[in-house]
């Protein structure tokens, strides 16, 4: 998509929780967005600048051209960029959280396991499941990086990962995992399925960040483009790290 001349691409989320705040950040940064030729166009543009490409996308994809420098500017939640771009520091960086999609990954066990309060309880469960059971535990998430990072840094290995790109809550009650990483914001979900979050168990509070590429390419006027996008947001009140945009900018 940057493939064309020395457009700034800037990535919105096409559709769900995040898309119409999103929009609301470029607006406030001066750059009302609309969608070219009708509503199924995932590509778009700032009234009045040619300099500026807008690319409609899912939230995750957002993320996966963030880190192959696809697009020079993203919104999209952290828990999207932690989990989908392998040593994400290296290769994005964020540079403004946006106070809202506001939602915690996070560890959570049946309400049934009454002795299990944390992680280290829940080291103590995995250590003797196998040996119980038959099997190790099982964790149903699709925050697979997310998952394992977490689980190492309180050195529990024994576990299986079951995918689960849906219902994840209901996959202890339904037989197909033991316990759950997943995402939460209400907590109602966790509530109705009877599932309480470890004490020790949040892996990351996620909201929606502005982030920009560290491969995408700064020449032309790109960088400037972009800096005079961050400096209006930050007369807007938003909590911007210029710093940290510079330092990608170069
Ligand atoms: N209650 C919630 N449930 C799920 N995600 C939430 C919630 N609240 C905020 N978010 C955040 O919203 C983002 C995901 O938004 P959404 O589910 O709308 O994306 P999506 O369009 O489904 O993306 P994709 O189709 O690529 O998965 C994540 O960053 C997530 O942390
Ligand atoms: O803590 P809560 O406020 O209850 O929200 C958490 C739930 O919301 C999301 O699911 P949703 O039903 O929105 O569908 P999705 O997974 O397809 O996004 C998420 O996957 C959780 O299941």
């Amino acid at each position: 998509m940057s493939g064309s001349g020395n457009c700034l691409v800037i990535a919105v989320p096409s559709k769900g929780r995040l898309q119409e705040q999103a929009a609301a950040v470029l607006t406030a940064a001066g750059l009302p967005i609309e969608k070219l030729g009708g509503s199924r166009n995932y590509r778009g543009r700032v009234i009045g600048r040619d300099d500026i490409e807008i690319a409609f996308l899912s939230a995750s994809e957002i993320a996966h051209e963030l880190a192959t420098g696809q697009v020079h500017i993203g919104v999209t939640g952290e828990d999207l960029v932690r989990e989908t771009i392998v040593d994400s520091d290296r290769r994005v960086s964020l540079v403004c959280r946006l106070g809202f999609g506001h939602a915690d990954v996070v560890v959570a066990v049946p309400d049934a396991w009454i002795d299990v309060h944390t992680m280290e309880d829940l080291d103590d469960v995995a250590a003797g499941f196998l040996a119980r059971h038959g099997r190790r535990l099982r964790i149903a998430t699709k925050y697979w990086t997310l998952t394992q990072g977490f689980f190492a840094r309180h050195g529990i290995a024994l576990y299986r990962i079951v995918e689960s790109l849906g219902a994840t809550e209901g996959a202890p009650a339904a037989g197909k995992a033991d316990l759950i990483v997943d995402i939460t914001s209400t907590g109602s979900t966790l509530v109705a399925n009877h599932l309480k979050i470890l004490q020790d168990g949040v892996v990351l509070r996620s909201e929606a960040n502005l982030v920009i590429s560290r491969g995408a390419d700064w020449s032309g006027g790109t960088a400037g483009a972009a800096r005079a996008l961050l400096e209006a947001l930050s007369g807007s009140h938003y909590p911007v790290s210029l710093q940290a945009a510079e330092a990608v900018f170069g």
